[in-house]
């Protein structure tokens, strides 16, 4: 089953700008300026791929811009085919205002050629200056070396910069319009979970969608919901998710039958859950014609504790393989589901999600691991990434089975988009997972918990957005490593806290500055419980992304040479970036104020 969510996506808007003057210098440039514009469109073709698998698609002003005609034509053209990211080309002089991209919400950057038969950089420079001018906010592009008028090459520097360009803006446009699916409310008291809704529409144009968990009660109790996929899917999870050891002390076992009506509950909620997020053509053959519309949402969160789990399963299977690559259809897109319905942390993992096309391990950064501490519960010395700690990722529920690193890339572990992960990754990630009767204590109402760790090596992004009252929201950054520890090792530390949940270990890189002075210092200066991790070092498109939202970083480790932001950050402040990023943020305010 598609998600409707993840089709029609925007596209990308590219504009070839020339220098109007007829006569003879526009005419010695329209052939270049337009295969300028072709070349781009070619490579973001061939590079960029949207959550559903297909290639970004592109459109090119029917002809180049050289005045405020063409230029609103093109603006014209964009908006009926739904452009949500536009980029500038030009190897030759323009006239900045008259020709620039004028649009408040279309994040937007522009390639000036290195050349110097036609001042490119020069148009680049004016443009730049006109957009900081006018409070529009753009990305210059400019390559480090001169090109030949006739060079028909996008060098290296110029092709990175435009395809991380690219993919945040699309993950800017994206969201916009989208739905963030609140089910329930605020869980245990966490602030996450007490939903903003001026985060959501002023920062990331989006809505907040209110529902009641009871909602779920109705659907299970009224069937509506594709019994014969709920028949598919239950055989499936029989034969591929295998359950584990009972951890629940003598007095708290649940009988077989009860944990077999566990599972019945938990797999119905994963496809309710599903059908409130992204609708489903079913439920209106079967006369539901208002519940087959869905919520529009391309992240949700679930409250779960307590007063759900108090009295009924919980959601944990069906926050896990939601937020999975796979299910009984096969491979497919995650749908970013946050436990305890913290939702800044599905905020979180959206971004993750959109910047990498893969899934998303969402978790509490619940312990630091010292090497004194390691050694003396385990006699093990960390070594390697792991010398001055390790955190512990765990929570209940959400993380994506994706998680436990059984896909490869180089060799390395990693989260990989649905349409790269092979029949035998998305075995291999079922077989490295067990199901587990969930603690009563905790959870009195039952339900099943994923328990797995994560495979180590597996470059990795750690991040969470934080609301500060007076500020706004702020984003935080740790590129890492997660670490695998010897299976005695692992169960000594594990088995102290809920075996019954998935653990990552995680290193971040130190620099040996602020909050990356150590490992310590990382989770000293973490904003809350949760955390995300997303596969790679993607703290760049991170950064790059929170600059198109306003959003503010006030941790990162990512080095000053993979930074882009857009050129009037620094007008703000070039020595120290992060304070001048804080004050451009707060100069400009939230995208859609
Ligand atoms: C113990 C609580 O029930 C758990 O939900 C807790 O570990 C959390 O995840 C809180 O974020
Ligand atoms: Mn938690």
């Amino acid at each position: 089953m598609k998600n409707p969510i993840l089709e029609n996506l925007p596209k990308v808007g590219i504009r070839p700008t020339i220098d109007g003057r007829l006569g003879g210098v526009r005419e010695s440039l329209e052939k270049q300026t337009m295969d300028q514009a072709k070349r781009v469109a070619a490579l973001i073709r061939k590079h960029l791929k949207y959550p559903n698998g297909k290639a970004v698609q592109c459109v090119i002003a029917d002809t180049c811009i050289g005045g405020v005609t063409e230029a609103n034509a093109c603006a014209e053209k964009f908006r009926v085919e739904n452009v949500g990211v536009s980029l500038t080309v030009t190897p030759c002089w323009c006239y900045g205002s008259e020709t620039m991209d004028m649009d408040r919400h279309l994040p937007k950057a522009i390639w000036g050629f290195n050349g110097t038969e036609r001042p490119g950089a020069v148009y680049l420079a004016a443009s730049l200056a006109g957009h900081t001018q006018k409070g529009l906010p753009a990305f210059g592009i400019y390559g480090k070396d001169v090109q030949e008028a006739g060079d028909k090459t996008i060098p290296a520097d110029v092709e990175e910069k435009i395809l991380n360009f690219i993919r945040c803006g699309l993950a800017v446009s994206t969201m916009r319009g989208k739905a963030y699916l609140s089910m329930g409310g605020t869980s245990m008291g966490i602030a996450g979970s007490m939903v903003d809704y001026n985060f959501w529409e002023k920062w990331l144009g989006m809505r907040v969608e209110d529902i009641d968990m009871s909602e779920l009660i109705g659907r299970m109790d009224k069937g509506i919901f594709d019994q014969k996929e709920f028949k598919k899917a239950l055989a499936w999870v029989k034969k591929n998710c295998p359950e584990g050891k009972d951890y629940n002390p003598d007095t708290h076992l649940r009988s077989r039958e009860t944990l077999d009506a566990e599972w019945e509950t938990n797999v119905k909620m994963a496809l309710i859950a599903r059908d409130l997020m992204v609708g489903n053509p079913k439920l209106a053959e079967m006369g539901f014609g208002e519940q087959a519309l869905g919520h529009q949402a391309i992240a949700a969160g679930f409250q779960g504790q307590r007063q759900w789990t108090d009295y009924f399963p919980n959601g944990d299977f069906m926050e896990a393989i939601l937020n999975t690559s796979f299910d009984w259809n096969g491979k497919r897109a995650p749908y970013i589901v946050a436990t305890e319905n913290d939702a800044l942390n599905g905020a979180t993992m959206l971004f993750g999600y959109l910047l990498s096309n893969s899934a998303q391990i969402f978790a509490d950064l619940r312990t630091y691991w010292s090497p004194d501490a390691v050694k003396q519960a385990s006699g093990h010395k960390l070594k390697g990434e792991a010398k001055d700690g390790i955190l512990h990722l765990i929570n209940s529920g959400p993380a994506a089975l994706d998680g436990t690193g059984e896909q490869s890339v180089d060799g390395k572990p990693a989260m990989k988009p649905f349409w790269e992960i092979t029949r035998e990754e998305v075995d291999a990630c079922l077989k490295a997972t067990t199901w587990h009767p969930s603690m009563t204590e905790y959870f009195p109402g039952g339900g099943m918990s994923t328990r797995y760790k994560t495979k180590g090596g597996m470059p990795a992004t750690m991040t969470r957005i934080n609301l500060i009252d007076g500020l706004g929201p702020a984003l935080q950054i740790a590129e890492g490593y997660t670490v695998e520890l010897p299976e005695d090792v692992h169960d000594a530390l594990d088995q102290r806290t809920n075996p019954t949940w998935p653990t990552t270990w995680f290193a971040p890189i130190l620099t040996g500055q602020g909050a990356f002075r150590s490992t310590y210092e990382v989770m000293n200066n973490w904003g809350a419980n949760h955390c995300v991790m997303s596969c790679g070092h993607i703290g760049d498109r991170f950064i790059t992304l929170a600059s198109m939202l306003r959003i503010p970083v006030y941790m990162h480790n990512v080095g000053e040479e993979r930074i882009m932001r857009p050129s009037s950050w620094r007008a703000f402040g070039t020595a120290g970036l992060e304070g001048a990023d804080f004050r451009a943020c707060q100069t400009y305010g939230p995208l859609y104020k």
